[in-house]
């Protein structure tokens, strides 16, 4: 699914209007209509309800849904900070049936003790801080001990900018308007946008099929139509060989995880080249791999031998020791197929820079926001991240693998994949060493590096979904996750 930036929205509103062709006041009262239909889903006691409208087309939005709601039963009170607006605001003011309380505020809306209040105060259309009396309104909203639901965007949220100003709506639902907007994304955002719905308001999908976006959050259609089916005569030969370069003294768990992730990812040969210390702890707990050895006890110190493999994952467990380092140096040189480098093996990446080049492109690195700004530097916000990250990304050009509640994919061409699934179980030690085993066992079989990323995280937080649903997000752990991926991995399968 594309993510648009508030002003191809309004440019698909624009075409919609002229091309349906539908008058704007009825698109409103379409959109309106969406987001009363969810209201009414997600709150069906008849509560009270509070609909805070400015002037612009937003509060004309939540007029509309004032009267929808009243004509559905709730009590409804409207408070609007004027008594006139955008023409379509003028229209739905007047609309306003009676037996509707209506309430012109300056700075103050008065004491709202219960019900659900509705944030219509400003949309897509806000240029500047929020501050005097609008600010005072906010503060109130925020006061509200009941829950508050925006339209389209919590006023004061900026699509597509981060957030300028002190106050802002912290919503608990927000119920946006036929597409997600790339503000929900980000993690400084999330006390206040809530729990984000998209509503569909009928804008023509030709339309925003020819925009041209780069950014986009993965659904489970696009995953499904790029999952491979393994072929009726396939053998473990075709599925894949796949090495993973893991493992030192005191961190083979990683290690493990990383190999039983790949295994249950399909992986059709998988060895894993481990310190002496691991040749016994990785041959008991994953019987189904096979170990490459080398002479030296605790950490990595030679080269690999990746005759034969389809795709290598390095980092989980590896350490940074100083030989660990010259031979990561070694292993990229040598690197002829696609791999994911993780963890420790982007940190000693970090530290000396001057490996980048060795780099082959289309190779995957998977940083959390604390290792990518050793890659690239510290960014201010998560927006200048999202920039530095496609910056880096098309620069060397390989794969980022962003790891975070919406983990980004980006490619090297400069575009974004935010992906859908995941949830905060998966904040556990050993979960990102479990998405280096999937993907490394996708590039196996023949995905290409972004599509590896983009399925395998996709999939990983499938998995996690599933996992928290049995067992909670408190209990569940690494291991879990790769226990659920059959059950992830079928509900893609599923048509
Ligand atoms: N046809 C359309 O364009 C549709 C628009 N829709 C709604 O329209 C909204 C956008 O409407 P508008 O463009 O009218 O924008 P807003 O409703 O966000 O309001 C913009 C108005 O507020 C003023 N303003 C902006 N920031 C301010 C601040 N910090 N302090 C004080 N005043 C400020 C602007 O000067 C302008 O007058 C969307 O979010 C959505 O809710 C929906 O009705 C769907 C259809
Ligand atoms: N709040 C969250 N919501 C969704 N996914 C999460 C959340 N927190 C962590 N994850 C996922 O869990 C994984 C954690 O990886 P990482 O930070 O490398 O941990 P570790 O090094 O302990 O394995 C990443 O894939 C990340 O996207
Ligand atoms: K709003």
């Amino acid at each position: 699914m594309k993510i648009l930036s508030s002003s191809q929205i309004r440019d698909a509103d624009k075409h919609t209007i002229e091309n349906e062709p539908i008058e704007s006041i009825d698109l409103m009262e379409r959109a309106s209509a969406s987001f009363s239909k969810w209201f009414i889903g997600e709150f069906p006691g008849k509560c009270k309800v509070h609909v805070v409208s400015g002037k612009g087309n937003n509060g004309g939005d939540g007029l509309a849904v004032a009267r929808i709601l009243k004509r559905n039963g709730y009590e409804v009170k409207v408070y609007t900070t004027s008594d006139e607006g955008s023409e379509d605001f003028n229209i739905n003011f007047h609309r306003l049936p009676e037996g509707i309380e209506r309430k012109v505020v300056d700075d103050s809306l008065g004491s709202i003790e219960t019900g659900v209040l509705i944030d219509a105060l400003f949309g897509s259309g806000l240029d500047r801080p929020i501050e005097g009396r609008y600010a005072k309104i906010v503060k109130e909203i925020n006061q509200f001990a009941g829950q508050v639901v925006s339209i389209d965007i919590p006023s004061g949220v900026y699509a597509d900018n981060p957030v300028d100003g002190e106050h802002v709506v912290e919503a608990t639902h927000t119920v946006s308007f036929q597409l997600p907007k790339l503000a929900f994304f980000m993690a400084e955002n999330e006390k206040f946008v809530g729990d984000w719905h998209v509503v569909d308001i009928g804008l023509d999908q030709n339309f925003i099929d020819h925009t041209d976006s780069r950014i986009h959050m993965v659904t489970l259609e696009d995953v499904r139509s790029y999952l491979k089916k393994p072929a009726k005569f396939s053998h473990k030969g075709n599925m894949g060989r796949s090495m993973l370069i893991c493992g030192s003294s005191g961190k083979m768990g990683a290690c493990i995880i990383a190999a039983r992730a790949a295994l249950r990812s399909g992986a059709g040969l998988l060895t894993c080249y481990v310190p002496a210390v691991g040749e016994n702890i990785i041959q008991t707990a994953v019987p189904e791999a096979m170990a490459m050895v080398s002479t030296f006890q605790d950490y990595h110190v030679e080269e690999a031998n990746f005759k034969g493999m389809d795709a290598v994952g390095i980092g989980p467990g590896l350490g940074t020791e100083d030989q660990t380092e010259m031979a990561l140096r070694k292993w990229i040189k040598q690197l002829e197929v696609p791999a994911v480098i993780d963890a420790d093996g982007l940190n000693m990446i970090s530290s000396r820079p001057d490996i980048l080049k060795h780099v082959p492109e289309g190779t995957i690195f998977t940083p959390h926001p604390k290792e990518f700004s050793r890659l690239a530097g510290e960014a201010e916000d998560s927006f200048k991240r999202l920039e530095m990250a496609r910056e880096y990304a098309k620069k060397h050009k390989v794969i980022i693998v962003l790891k975070g509640a919406y983990t980004a994919v980006f490619d090297t061409e400069g575009s974004v994949y935010f992906n859908s699934t995941g949830n905060p179980g998966m904040a556990t030690g050993g979960s990102g060493d479990a998405l280096t085993g999937i993907i490394t066992a996708l590039l196996g079989q023949g995905y290409s590096s972004k599509w590896a990323a983009i399925v395998g995280v996709f999939i990983h937080g499938l998995a996690g979904d599933e996992a928290a649903e049995d067992l909670g997000c408190i209990s569940m752990t690494a291991t879990d996750i790769i226990d659920y991926l059959p059950d992830a991995f079928r509900h893609v399968e599923m048509r």
